[in-house]
């Protein structure tokens, strides 16, 4: 089934051949054009359609060319191209396919030909993206998990250190959860990791923030871009909103309440040389000081280098 109202460019530079599939698919899709090869590139980078119908003759540049230059661009490499072509030749065929297209047209077109390939072709795409998000996030609390963390938190490092700019990272640990499970039972603990992710994902809502599930009872937050005290301001108002949530903890020996510890460390904005691990290690110190220093606690600090060593 397809899900929503997808769209597609369709290139040509004949318009009466955008007139012919905007009617066929203009009830079903919302259609782009462009006549140009250099125009399709631009128009495909910034609008990132479902599917691109792609002609051979350009006046610019081939439809080849187009098709390298997008499977060449990390944003538009998984776009599927469709050929459409007056040639017939399997040499063009082939070429077309060996760089990546999906499949091909000919002129004239067959319409009813051509809807049921392009349908197929959408819902590929469509369930591909649906499994792939599920593939992100953890089935319990809704979050990214573990593994889509480990992704982002790669390239938001490349992308502070290239731009010398701040990430923080938030680790965050729900206190004496061994006990809440063992007194309240796993379903009701389970309850309250869905509680606190769910009031984790309230407080970091910015469009670049990312919270994940961790571990077991842990998650993290990364903060791109953030400023120095960004981190540890965000973390006060986490463990503030976990608190309000007084949910019930009798053999939690500090509060009666469900708490986090929250270990907090920023890089700094020089572009100085940090890995990502030991920015991770920083975090996870600062999280076991918050655990000594009685739980319910947030503890943050500057990353340097040599704290690592
Ligand atoms: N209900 C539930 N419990 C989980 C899940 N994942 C991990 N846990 C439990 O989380 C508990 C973590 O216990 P510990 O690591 O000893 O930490 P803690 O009791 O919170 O102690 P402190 O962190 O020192 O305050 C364990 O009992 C795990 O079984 C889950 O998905 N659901």
């Amino acid at each position: 089934m397809i899900e929503k109202r997808a769209t597609i460019l369709v290139v040509d530079d004949e318009r009466i051949n955008i007139q012919i599939l905007n009617n066929a698919l203009g009830d079903q899709y919302n259609i782009l054009a462009a006549m140009t090869g250099e125009r399709a590139i631009k128009v495909a980078s910034e609008s990132l359609p479902c599917l691109i119908l792609l002609d051979i003759v350009l006046p610019d540049i081939s439809g080849h060319d187009v098709c390298r230059a997008l499977k060449s661009n990390e944003l538009t490499q998984h776009i599927p191209i469709i050929f459409i072509t007056a040639q017939s030749g399997a040499d063009d065929e082939l070429i077309g396919l060996e760089l990546g297209a999906s499949d091909y047209f000919r002129k004239p077109f067959v319409l009813p030909l051509v809807k049921a390939r392009i349908r197929n072709q959408i819902e590929l795409v469509q369930k591909t993206a649906e499994l792939e998000r599920l593939a992100w996030i953890d089935g319990l609390t809704g979050v990214s998990n573990r593994r889509r963390f480990d992704q982002l938190y790669f390239d938001a490092c490349k992308y502070a250190k290239r731009n010398k700019r701040r990430i923080s990272i938030l680790l965050l640990d729900i206190d004496f959860f061994k006990q809440y499970n063992d007194h309240y039972g796993h379903v009701k603990g389970d309850e309250v990791l869905k509680k606190v992710a769910r009031t984790i994902e309230q407080c970091a809502s910015r469009p670049l923030d990312l919270v994940a599930r961790y571990g077991g009872e842990e998650f993290v937050i990364l903060l791109t871009d953030s400023s120095e005290s960004e981190g540890a301001m965000l973390a006060e108002k986490v463990r503030e909103k976990i608190e309000e949530l007084a949910i019930p903890h009798i053999k939690s020996t500090i509060h009666k309440a469900v708490t986090i510890s929250i270990g907090v460390t920023t890089s700094s904005d020089k572009g100085s040389a940090f890995d990502c691990r030991k920015l991770l290690e920083v975090a996870d110190r600062c999280l076991y000081e918050a655990k000594s220093m009685g739980r319910n606690t947030v503890v943050s600090t500057d990353f340097r280098p040599e704290m690592t060593e």
